[in-house]
């Protein structure tokens, strides 16, 4: 067999397409895989698809560290016969009936094909670009696979999140390490850092408010910037996602060089019992009615892209909130989504991570 630790690299780089026996299968070697990570989402919105969605989600220790023991019996007794109903309906009512999925698949869908754009015009065929979802489909495993069939040697992992929660991006990272497990020649691995910070993404989020103000007759008293919350307990154990959440408004109330008061940061989605991140968003902006501050704009810096937790919860649930404690006018400002200033901010993201990997062109 022929011993491939010893072969110059530009030999590695070519595809192997005649191998003997009991050698190597074929591999064209030396490319580059950016695999774009969000949070996955169900098939469908049928009580079924809902249950296996929030099944595997809600199972994830990484997002519900009690003793299983505890909380698998109340999991699977009690909550997975109610919520995949009320979560189907929320789904239900923003589910993109033409495509036949949800609003974060197709969006997660769109960004892909940018990014691969985006990388393309950089870096030429040698960077292969794709997506995948910690819960539900595409896996991350199956992704990996892909990946590697396709040549590439070294893969840089990039959690979609723009703040590190343990909920979120280590348990990507998790899903990541952990579908290389039986991986018998093992790709060289990346994981992205954080970018909540990233002066081209608060660029982005600040333009994405410029344009939003800019539509508008009359300006906003509030922009509330609504980041998805974790329990508290979370915090005080160590995870840094309260102090990311808290500098990314800093550093958009400074871009925007706004005054104090007119950026209210707060937290949303809490799920159970326990106390989490406050204020919380529903309660802040009823507060905020009832203190003669009529007119509200709402960002979600947290989500890279729009998903159940803006659309249905932020736009419906939270604006109702408002508007029964005699709010006026409710503005949501959408994800980045697909925006070319997002795009071009996660592509750099992309590039400074790549560093020492390859090189762009020209
Ligand atoms: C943006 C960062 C997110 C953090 C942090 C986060 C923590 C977290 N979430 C739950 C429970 C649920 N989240 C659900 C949906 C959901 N969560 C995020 C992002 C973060 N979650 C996204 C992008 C989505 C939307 C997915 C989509 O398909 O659109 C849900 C499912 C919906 C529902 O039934 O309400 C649950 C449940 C916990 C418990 C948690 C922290 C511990
Ligand atoms: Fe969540
Ligand atoms: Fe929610």
């Amino acid at each position: 067999m022929a011993d491939r630790g010893t072969e110059p690299m530009n030999m590695m780089s070519k595809t192997t397409s005649s191998h003997l026996p009991g050698d190597h299968p074929p591999v064209n070697f030396g490319k580059v895989g950016v695999l774009l990570a969000n949070l996955g989402t169900p098939d469908n919105y049928d009580y079924w698809s809902m249950r296996r969605y929030l099944n595997e989600f809600l199972s994830d220790k990484r997002v519900i560290d009690y003793s299983p023991w505890i909380w698998q019996p109340l999991l699977q007794l009690v909550i997975l016969t109610k919520r995949p109903f009320s979560s189907g309906a929320a789904y239900k009512s923003i589910w993109n009936e033409e495509a036949g999925e949800s609003p974060l698949m197709t969006i997660t869908k769109d960004q892909t094909a940018k990014m691969k754009a985006a990388m393309q015009a950089r870096f030429g065929d040698d960077v292969v670009v794709d997506f995948c979802m910690r819960y539900g489909n595409p896996s991350t495993k199956s992704k990996v696979e892909e990946l590697q069939k396709q040549g590439c040697q070294k893969i840089l992992f990039f959690p979609l999140y723009p703040q590190y929660a343990g909920a979120t991006s280590a348990t990507a990272c998790d899903q990541f390490f952990r579908s290389l497990e039986h991986i018998k020649w093992q790709p060289i691995v990346r994981t992205v850092e954080p970018y909540f910070e990233h002066p081209m993404y608060i660029e982005a989020l600040a333009q994405s408010v410029e344009r939003a103000y800019a539509d508008m007759e009359t300006r906003p008293d509030v922009l509330v910037a609504s980041y998805h919350g974790v329990p508290k307990r979370y915090l005080m154990e160590g995870d840094p996602y309260h102090c990311q959440c808290q500098k990314t408004s800093r550093l958009l109330k400074e871009r925007l060089g706004w005054p104090e008061g007119e950026i209210v940061t707060t937290f949303q989605s809490r799920f159970g019992p326990e106390e989490w991140l406050k204020p919380y968003t529903v309660e802040e902006v009823a507060r905020l009615a009832e203190t003669g501050k009529k007119k509200i704009a709402v960002i979600a810096p947290a989500f890279s892209a729009d998903c159940i937790e803006t659309l249905e919860e932020i736009n419906e649930e939270i604006k109702e909130s408002f508007e029964e404690a005699g709010g006026e006018e409710f503005t949501y400002i959408p994800c980045l989504n697909d925006d070319d200033a997002h795009i071009a901010a996660l592509a750099k993201v992309v590039e400074e991570n790549l560093a020492g990997w390859i090189a762009p062109k020209g």
